[in-house]
């Protein structure tokens, strides 16, 4: 019979397969135990039998006689017939059914695959389930896949993890379950446990307290991300007097900066209060005395920031950002920028404060030391995005440094046959799982 160009019914797109039925029973399980009783057994097996010596016909009188004794298998057999001897889709389809219904985990499979081929994807998941409890690896795979895209199902990457985890450790292939350190809800736990003890600084230089208020709005923002912040004012270094002409306000609650402290730092914000469209002098001796960590290295990588305070408006931030980039980039940090798109800046009638470079409060002479409320907003943003920034760049190393962990491992296990490549299915178990310890802390990679 011709192969049809289209399939009849419902939308189900035709197998695109030529295979034989040999073919297609290769992968059948001949040890499975859905048949109802030995005569059944005996007459799907003199069926196989013709179906070798490629005397279809025949092959089909056995199957047909064992599906009358509600043989699964025969029914396996007579769907495989009509889809690749004589091709009949509604018989071919009939017979899947009735085969995955009375248990035939490789029929479930199919019909798993006819529901999802024809966007039923309810139905899908209720086939592909039914296989995957009964130990189908490819049932296991494709219900990772479902809820790991959210294909028809609600996006749920701990069931996606567990399903890739089942048809992992099922493998045969005792790698996985062999490497503790990518159990996935391990690999969550110490994924979690690093981003949780990632560690920002603030670091200010303030005499009126006008950039100390905008500090304290920048911290809860990264608060709010989860990670840790420690907050550290530059030492001044005027005289009394000058200190006190200047309305100086002691913050003795807020430690002094060292070089050595910033070592610890996953990432630096600094306070810059704007003194002739540059940053105070104080700030830039700390700066200039960094220049001892230049060999080590140890700035390099780090992210970093600026928030900035002045008396006019269109006075000295960006004179004041310029020059202060070259510190920083001299020691290879990356700067990060208030992002527009999320302060809400460009889009706004009035005028607001700050920049492309970062939030900035405006001195006011009635309120001197209060910023708008839009500012603090803007603060707090900006320390939101600081802290997205720094754990994006820090779950990705993780998650690289995992990948690369389990390449290691698999060149020193020689597993013969295996060419020290991660395969497809562990980097799925990394990725769920990573990917669901991020969502544990509401971190967004849309951003
Ligand atoms: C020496 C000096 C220079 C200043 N230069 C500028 C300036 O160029 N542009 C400006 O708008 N404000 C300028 N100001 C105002 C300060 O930027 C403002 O007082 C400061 O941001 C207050 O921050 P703080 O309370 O955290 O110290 C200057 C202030 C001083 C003391």
């Amino acid at each position: 019979m011709q192969k049809p160009n289209a399939y009849d019914t419902i939308t189900i797109k035709p197998h695109e397969d030529t295979n034989s039925i040999l073919q297609l029973l290769e992968n059948v399980d001949i040890n499975d135990l859905t048949y109802q009783d030995e005569e059944s057994q005996d007459l799907v097996e003199l069926g196989d039998e013709f179906s070798f010596k490629k005397e279809y016909q025949q092959a089909k009188f056995w199957w047909e006689k064992a599906a009358g004794k509600g043989s699964a298998r025969a029914y396996l057999r007579l769907a495989y017939y009509y889809r690749s001897v004589e091709w009949d889709y509604n018989k071919s389809v009939e017979n899947f059914k009735v085969a995955a219904k009375a248990g035939n985990v490789k029929a479930q499979c199919h019909v798993g695959d006819l529901c999802y081929a024809s966007s039923n994807y309810k139905m899908a998941v209720e086939w592909f389930e039914r296989a995957a409890e009964a130990g189908s690896r490819y049932a296991q795979q494709k219900l990772g896949d479902i809820y790991y895209k959210g294909i028809g199902v609600e996006k749920d990457l701990k069931v996606a993890a567990e399903w890739y985890y089942k048809h992992a450790s099922k493998q045969g292939d005792k790698r996985i379950r062999r490497s503790n350190s990518i159990r996935s809800d391990q690999v969550i736990y110490k994924a979690s446990k690093k981003i949780t003890s990632l560690l920002i600084y603030i670091i200010f230089y303030s005499l009126s307290d006008q950039i100390y208020t905008l500090a304290k709005e920048v911290r809860q923002g990264l608060e709010s991300q989860g990670v840790k912040v420690k907050m550290f004012q530059i030492p001044d270094t005027f005289s009394k007097n000058i200190s006190s002409h200047m309305n100086a306000r002691s913050k003795k609650d807020i430690p002094l900066v060292t070089v050595n402290d910033l070592k610890l730092a996953d990432g630096i914000i600094w306070g810059v209060p704007i003194r002739f469209g540059s940053m105070p002098v104080q700030i830039k001796a700390f700066l200039d005395d960094t220049s001892r960590l230049w060999k080590s290295k140890s700035l390099a990588g780090k992210f970093t920031g600026m928030f900035f305070s002045n008396t006019n408006q269109h006075d000295g931030q960006e004179t004041t950002a310029f020059t202060a980039l070259a510190n920083f980039y001299r020691h290879g940090m990356l700067y990060v920028p208030l992002i527009l798109a999320d302060s809400g800046l460009h889009d706004k009638l009035e005028a607001l404060s700050g920049s492309i470079y970062g939030p900035r409060t405006i001195e006011n002479d009635q309120n001197a030391h209060e910023p708008t409320r839009e500012e603090l907003k803007i603060a707090r943003q900006h320390g939101e995005t600081f802290a997205k920034v720094v754990k994006t760049y820090h779950w990705g190393a993780y998650y690289e440094k995992e990948i690369s962990s389990l390449g290691a491992q698999e060149n020193n296990s020689k597993v013969s046959g295996h060419n020290g490549r991660i395969s497809d299915t562990e980097r799925k178990v990394l990725l769920s799982a990573l990917e669901l310890g991020s969502s544990n802390f509401s971190f967004n990679f849309n951003m």
